[in-house]
């Protein structure tokens, strides 16, 4: 037996406590008991559940509903203009399903619903969706509002059915909110049942905070009123209202609809997933995993508090996934500018897909495996005689290849302190058809890095094209001068003529049969100045509408090499100077 005190007599000290120290945490001064019961899970009954191994092969019906959730979060609720432009946007974008508007709530959301039927704004496969709670006065007024339209229409009817607003909000218990709910869908019947084309959804709002028994009692009511068929399926839309458990506790409660529903083959199963814990996208990709057929939700993901789930977000995740999202996302910039000044909200920075930092590496280790990564892809298409953009994506660090959304490569590498030589030689070839060996690459990265550090702030191509003449191209005060240098070739001979300024002095001398450089170099050394070369690159330098030649000179200094460059349009002359640079130095 152990004395329990002898832990404290080993030979090695201390046994450890159960917790190591460095992994002990204090109790926070947080009062999150406060949250244990309300927005806790709701027990889902569950066990076998399948969604886990399945994988998303294709894309649900997409409902954006910007004009009526989203728009009931905005300061400024869209004015009709803003609502246009943004409903004629989702219609191009390929949206069959719009949600429009809140009719008996607003005179503007009543008018713009008349608009749609008195106008041809919505093309004739556009169905509209408009919604009403479950209160006579307002589903007639809804119903006013559609007669005449052409489109397919989706009445959508709703009450919150969780046991906090039961009590706190609506003042009923479950047998007399469920004679509410069903009066509110007798109104419907009674108001829209008869006209043509017209279809039903019903949304137990809240049902994430629902007991799943309860919210199945409600559902099956609805579509045994309805009388959902094949033929004319009624939508039956379960919200995470308030999201409130993680996205595996959604996933459940949306499979145990799907299995348990009745006349499951005449029901659309569809989700609405709002963002308070931050993971709409995961509930919604889940859901549809577990049974989900339609997703509604906000494009870019504005909405009440944190938002809807973000449709364009889920597009292009199938896309990036391989799955076609049936929905156009070719001019993200474009549908981005509509969304923001409809919504009068600014797009962060970092926002999936279409943020204006999301294609953006600053960090040295990205951009290099980006930059090779392009290089891989462009080798890949000359070798295959393919169209770079139809060549299956394989560039690290990019999920998507910014072109696809419509966008250029100008922003996927910007340089600051925290890049490395890969994008500065990147955006130096890029721009300017600079291509510089590693070597030169290692020392030309130090020098920007000092002074990224130096000022904190980024560096555009132009501003590195001027940090590589400093580096490289200009050598004040300068020693040696170049006056001229002329090379005449006769039969086999030729002959290189070469005049320098050295130190104020002029020199002047004919070299037979050796080449400018060697030429210069030889006079040089004859006065005194010593360049050894180690080695000589050609590059060109496209500035403006003309391109020069570049030569690039590593020459030795004691122990160590340094750099120096010529420039000139002939590449006879540019190597020349390329190593009066050098002896200037
Ligand atoms: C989760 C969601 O997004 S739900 C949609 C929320 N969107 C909006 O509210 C935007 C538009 N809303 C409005 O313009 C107004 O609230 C209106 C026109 C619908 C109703 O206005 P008012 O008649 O002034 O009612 P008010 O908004 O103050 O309160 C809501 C009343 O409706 C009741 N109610 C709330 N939801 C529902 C519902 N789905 N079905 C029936 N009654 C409901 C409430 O219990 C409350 O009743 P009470 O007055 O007897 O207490
Ligand atoms: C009522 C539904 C559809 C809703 O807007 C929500 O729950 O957020």
């Amino acid at each position: 037996m152990i004395h329990a005190d002898s832990r404290l007599s080993t030979p090695a000290g201390p046994l450890p406590s159960s917790a190591p120290s460095w992994n002990r945490q204090r109790h926070s001064q947080m009062p999150s008991h406060r949250y244990q019961d309300l927005y806790s899970r709701v027990d889902v009954p569950l066990l076998d559940r399948s969604w886990p191994s399945r994988r998303l092969t294709e894309a649900p019906l997409w409902v954006p509903v910007d004009l009526r959730d989203g728009n009931q979060a905005l300061a400024e609720p869209m004015d009709p203009e803003r609502k246009r432009a943004f409903f004629e946007l989702m219609v191009t974008m390929g949206y069959k399903e719009i949600e429009v508007g809140y009719p008996s709530a607003s005179q503007t959301d009543y008018d713009f619903v008349r608009l749609i039927a008195e106008t041809d704004i919505a093309p004739e496969d556009v169905t509209i969706v408009v919604f009403t709670p479950a209160r006579r006065d307002l589903i007639e007024r809804t119903v006013e509002s559609i007669r005449g339209i052409r489109n397919p229409v989706v009445i959508h009817l709703y009450t919150a059915t969780a046991p906090l607003w039961r009590e706190v909000v609506l003042g009923h218990d479950r047998d007399s909110l469920r004679a509410l709910i069903l009066a509110g869908g007798s109104d419907v019947l009674e108001f829209a049942g008869d006209l043509d084309g017209v279809r039903f959804e019903f949304s137990p709002e809240v049902f994430n905070l629902t007991e799943p028994d309860y919210a199945l009692e409600l559902c099956d009511a609805m579509t045994t009123l309805w009388d959902a068929s094949p033929d004319r399926p009624v939508i039956l839309n379960l919200p995470a209202t308030v999201e409130a458990a993680s996205p595996n506790v959604y996933a459940d409660q949306i499979e145990y609809m799907h299995r348990n529903l009745d006349r499951r083959e005449a029901v659309i199963l569809s989700v609405h997933p709002h963002n308070d814990r931050g993971t709409g996208i995961a509930c919604a990709e889940l859901a549809v995993l577990a049974g989900a057929q339609r997703v509604e939700g906000c494009i870019f993901g504005n909405g009440e508090r944190t938002g809807n789930v973000d449709l364009a977000t889920l597009a292009l995740n199938l896309h990036a996934q391989g799955v076609d999202p049936m929905i156009d996302f070719s001019d993200i910039d474009h549908i981005r500018r509509v969304v923001e000044h409809s919504n009068r909200i600014e797009i962060h920075p970092r926002h999936p897909y279409v943020g204006d930092l999301v294609h953006t590496a600053f960090s040295g280790t990205h951009q290099d495996a980006i930059k090779k990564g392009f290089a891989e892809h462009r080798a890949r298409a000359e070798a295959t005689g393919s169209r770079p953009e139809d060549l299956p994506w394989r560039v690290p660090y990019l999920p998507v290849d910014p072109a696809d959304l419509g966008r250029s490569y100008e922003a996927v590498i910007r340089v600051n302190s925290q890049s490395g030589k890969g994008g500065i030689a990147y955006l130096l070839e890029r721009d300017y058809g600079i291509e510089m060996p590693r070597r030169l690459q290692v020392d030309f990265s130090r020098r920007v890095q000092l002074q990224a550090d130096e000022t904190g702030r980024e560096l555009d191509a132009e501003a590195l094209l001027a940090a590589f003449e400093r580096s490289y191209l200009s050598a004040t005060p300068s020693r040696v001068e170049l006056l001229e240098v002329d090379v005449a070739t006769t039969g086999e001979t030729s002959r290189t003529t070469i005049g320098l300024r050295i130190d104020g002095d002029r020199h002047e001398a004919t070299f037979a049969d050796v080449g400018p450089v060697e030429a210069a170099t030889r006079l040089l050394a004859d006065h005194g100045v010593h360049v050894e070369i180690v080695s000589l690159h050609q590059t060109s330098l496209s500035a403006g509408s003309g391109a020069e030649a570049l030569t690039l000179l590593e020459i030795r200094r004691g122990a160590e090499t340094v750099w120096a460059a010529g420039r000139h349009r002939s590449v006879l002359e540019a190597s020349v100077r390329a190593v009066v640079n050098a002896a200037s130095r």
